[in-house]
């Protein structure tokens, strides 16, 4: 986006196309307010004040529709650069008229992510913040929503703001003490990096459920053919999705869809039961069932009372399943439920079902962290690959640190304070932030 950064004037839609009370034009850049002036029966002179006339193609001086405009002079606004807002009707045929009027006085058609780039470009947010705001749009469930909210609200950034002072004051002591030997200066007092370590090592930890609320988690239904997968999975969509039915092999191709779970987003997917003796289609569709199994976060795992469960399967994915025994109702009133490991649950009666759920829930993120507001998860692969290399290079000048080798400590801390820089943008190849703006939404 470099070769095309510069402060000419940008238009797009930032609302959806289509048909709604309102549509939001966004308009930025150096020359805005002078360039709609003229199109406009409004006084456009009081930052953010909106302000209503009529906007009127002033070559044919026909008027294309009664409009509010909200002006914001030059770093003033989201952009930080002169800009303005057109709320007008929302209608298709009238934005694309309003649109192509527009770029005839002189307005480019934004990239997808413009406004925010020069958020950045102008220090009006920093690279933490831009993704947040991209990640809030894209949050699938509240809980996802508020974890996106809450880094934007800046508090990735200032955690590592924080983390990229404190290891440049290190790196001032370990240079002072390099150049002033005779000092007597306290050698160690950049020591220990022991709590920033553990702030790096917390952030990658809690990485994973980061990913989840955004992305979602994979939950896949598996058993044996006839356990109730179908009929669960269709209890927890809320509808008869997938077909149920009492022949062992009903389901082949496996279906997905997207649920929240006490705000946590899922993706469940429905699988053929898992059998050896199956015929060519439906062996295709258990051979998908094992891909899905090897990527899943969580794997509800249906027995019931008359098909055990296979001893092997849940070995070989027993960090990720829970073990559920299904059409518990069908049993003798006094035989033995609710063996520890297991969860007796009735589809068919509701029972053990909201238990279920809790159990999910556990499951992906045992430690409540995304519903806790102390500190901000991070928010993308770009973040965590940084904070990985940043931990790396901690780990490594501790070790030259017990060697005493001074001058390498400090080249490593400052190649540790430059990931910093990176992850709130004063210092970002312009590649990485290229790829990362291009996934914004136009008008963003
Ligand atoms: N109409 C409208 N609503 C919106 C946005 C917008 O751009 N326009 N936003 C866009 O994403 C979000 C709000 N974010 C915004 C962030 C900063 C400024 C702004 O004008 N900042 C100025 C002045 C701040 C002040 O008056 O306190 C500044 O930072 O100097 C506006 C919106 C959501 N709602
Ligand atoms: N008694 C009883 N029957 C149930 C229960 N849950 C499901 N069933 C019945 O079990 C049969 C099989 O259900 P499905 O949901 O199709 O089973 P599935 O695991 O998806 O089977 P495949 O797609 O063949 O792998 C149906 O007749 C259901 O009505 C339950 O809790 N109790
Ligand atoms: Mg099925």
């Amino acid at each position: 986006m470099e070769a095309l950064y510069t402060n000419e004037p940008i238009v797009a839609l930032a609302t959806p196309w289509g048909r709604s009370a309102l549509a939001v034009i966004r308009l930025s850049g150096e020359g805005t307010l002078a360039l709609l002036a003229s199109s406009f029966t409004g006084k456009l002179d009081q930052s953010h004040r909106m302000v209503f006339g009529k906007l009127v193609d002033r070559q044919s001086n026909q008027t294309l529709d009664e409009v509010m405009i909200a002006p914001f002079t030059h770093g003033a606004g989201y952009t930080g650069e002169e800009a303005c807002e057109i709320y007008c009707h929302g209608n298709p045929h009238l934005i694309e008229t309003i649109l192509h009027y527009l770029v005839s006085c002189g307005f480019r058609l934004a990239l997808p992510g413009e406004f925010s780039y020069r958020a950045v470009k102008h220090g009006k947010m920093d690279l933490t913040q831009a993704e947040a705001v991209h990640e809030l749009i894209m949050a699938q469930t509240a809980l996802a929503a508020q974890s996106a909210l809450h880094r934007l609200s800046g508090g990735l950034g200032k955690e590592f703001g924080a983390i990229y002072q404190a290891i440049i004051d290190r790196l001032g002591a370990v240079e002072a003490y390099l150049d002033y030997p005779e000092e007597e200066l306290e050698p160690f007092v950049w020591l220990p990096l022991d709590s920033l370590r553990e702030q790096l090592f917390r952030y990658l930890k809690e990485e994973p459920i980061g990913q989840i609320l955004q992305e979602g988690a994979l939950v896949v239904l598996a058993g044996e053919p006839n356990v109730g997968k179908s009929s669960l999975f269709n209890w927890l969509v809320g509808s008869e999705r997938a077909i149920v039915s009492p022949e062992a092999g009903t389901t082949r191709d496996y279906i997905e869809v997207t649920l929240d779970v006490h705000g946590y987003p899922i993706r469940l997917v429905d699988t053929a039961g898992l059998r050896e003796s199956a015929q060519a289609i439906e062996q295709m569709g258990i051979q998908k069932s094992y891909e899905l199994l090897a990527q899943a976060d969580v794997i509800l795992y249906l027995t019931t009372p008359a098909q055990p469960a296979d001893d092997d399967f849940m070995l070989m994915y027993r960090d990720k399943l829970i073990w559920l025994e299904n059409k518990r109702d069908a049993l003798a009133r006094d035989a033995q439920v609710g063996m520890e490991e297991r969860l007796a649950i009735s589809v068919l009666k509701g029972l053990g079902l909201e238990e279920m759920l809790a159990k999910l829930v556990a499951h992906i993120d045992p430690d409540g962290v995304a519903k806790r507001r102390e500190h901000a998860l991070l928010g993308s692969l770009r973040q965590r690959e940084i904070v990985q290399q940043a931990l790396n290079t901690l780990v490594e000048c501790e070790a030259l640190a017990k060697e005493d080798a001074l001058d390498l400590v400090a080249f490593t801390l400052r190649k540790a304070s430059g990931y910093f820089a990176q992850l709130i943008g004063t210092d970002m190849q312009q590649d990485a932030m290229d790829a990362m703006f291009r996934q914004f939404c136009l008008g963003k």
